[in-house]
């Protein structure tokens, strides 16, 4: 994807993005909520035209690229007034290269069979999610495209899910994911931060990891917006946090009466703080 720009009339939603998706991979794109994730993926798949910018998919255009993928567009694909039975007919007529795997991807991912005999508008969130996930993963492609895949799953059926994509990774297959969820950095091969500057770091889970500065936690009063980068604090439950400021020394920051503070590594939700709100382009 070279210079993708798209734009609804009112601002460019995606304003001049590069990605390069390697094959065989799983890459995950991480991003705030609207920057435009889903929208990037309708560009690969053809579902959306760019307004500038180019993309190629094996080499081609997406409309040519077609059949060489399957898209799970979340929430978006389901006929709610249909069985999951007849949902599941429907989807195998549409794609060339549809399969019969949809029942033993059910299987793994926990749906249990009689479901697909109520009507997809009365399943849960996550049921819904297990059936777009069957139906998108049963089609024989060389590249999936999966928007939030792991949104609404519970984190047995996340852990199956991940093994499936493990499995289809090592038979050669190409997954573009995107996600809110910290624990699917686990599995990705190369994380792609996207924000509304564009993608503005790449690179291995621990690459991008290894870059983040130690985490300052406060609890109750203490001020430590001095010892945090730009003085940013992100509001959780019970902590207030940031990221050490260079220079800062960690031991000065004892905490007050009613006040804890304490330095400890990163987790992937600092990452993902770290690179959409402090960081520029990496
Ligand atoms: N058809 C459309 N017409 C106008 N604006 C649109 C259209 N489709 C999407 N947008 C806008 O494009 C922006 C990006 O949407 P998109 O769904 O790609 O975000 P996202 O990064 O996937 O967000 P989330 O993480 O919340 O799923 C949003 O501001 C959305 O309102």
């Amino acid at each position: 994807m070279r210079e993708l720009r798209k734009d609804f009339g009112n601002g460019d939603v995606l304003a001049g993005v590069d990605l390069d998706v390697p094959e065989g991979e799983i890459t995950l794109l991480m991003g705030p909520n609207g920057v435009g994730k889903t929208i990037l993926l309708s560009c690969i798949a053809g579902g959306l035209y760019p307004d500038d910018g180019e993309v190629t998919v094996f080499g081609n255009s997406p409309d040519a690229a077609a059949e060489s993928l399957s898209f799970m567009l979340q929430d978006a694909m389901l006929v709610d007034e249909l069985t999951g039975r007849e949902n599941v007919a429907f989807f195998r007529d549409l794609h060339p290269h549809s399969t019969d795997d949809v029942a033993d991807i059910l299987e793994t991912l926990d749906f249990e069979t009689e479901a697909l005999e109520m009507e997809v508008g009365d399943y849960s969130g996550g049921m819904k999610r297990k059936l777009e996930l069957a139906v998108s993963l049963s089609a024989d492609v060389p590249l999936y495209l999966l928007d939030e895949p792991t949104a609404a799953l519970d984190m047995t059926t996340v852990e199956q899910l991940h093994s499936l994509l493990a499995e289809r990774r090592e038979a050669g297959e190409t997954i573009l994911i995107s996600s809110h969820l910290p624990g699917d950095a686990d599995l990705a091969d190369t994380i792609a931060v996207v924000t509304e500057d564009g993608v503005t770091a790449v690179g291995s889970p621990a690459e991008l990891l290894a870059d983040v500065p130690p985490v300052v936690l406060a609890e109750g009063p203490a001020d430590i917006a001095d010892a945090v980068r730009e003085g940013e604090l992100f509001e959780g439950e019970i902590h207030r946090r940031g990221f050490l400021r260079e220079g800062a020394d960690p031991d000065a920051l004892a905490g007050g009466e009613g006040t804890t503070v304490q330095v400890r590594e990163p987790t992937y939700t600092d990452m993902f703080n770290y690179y959409v709100h402090l960081r520029g382009t990496r």
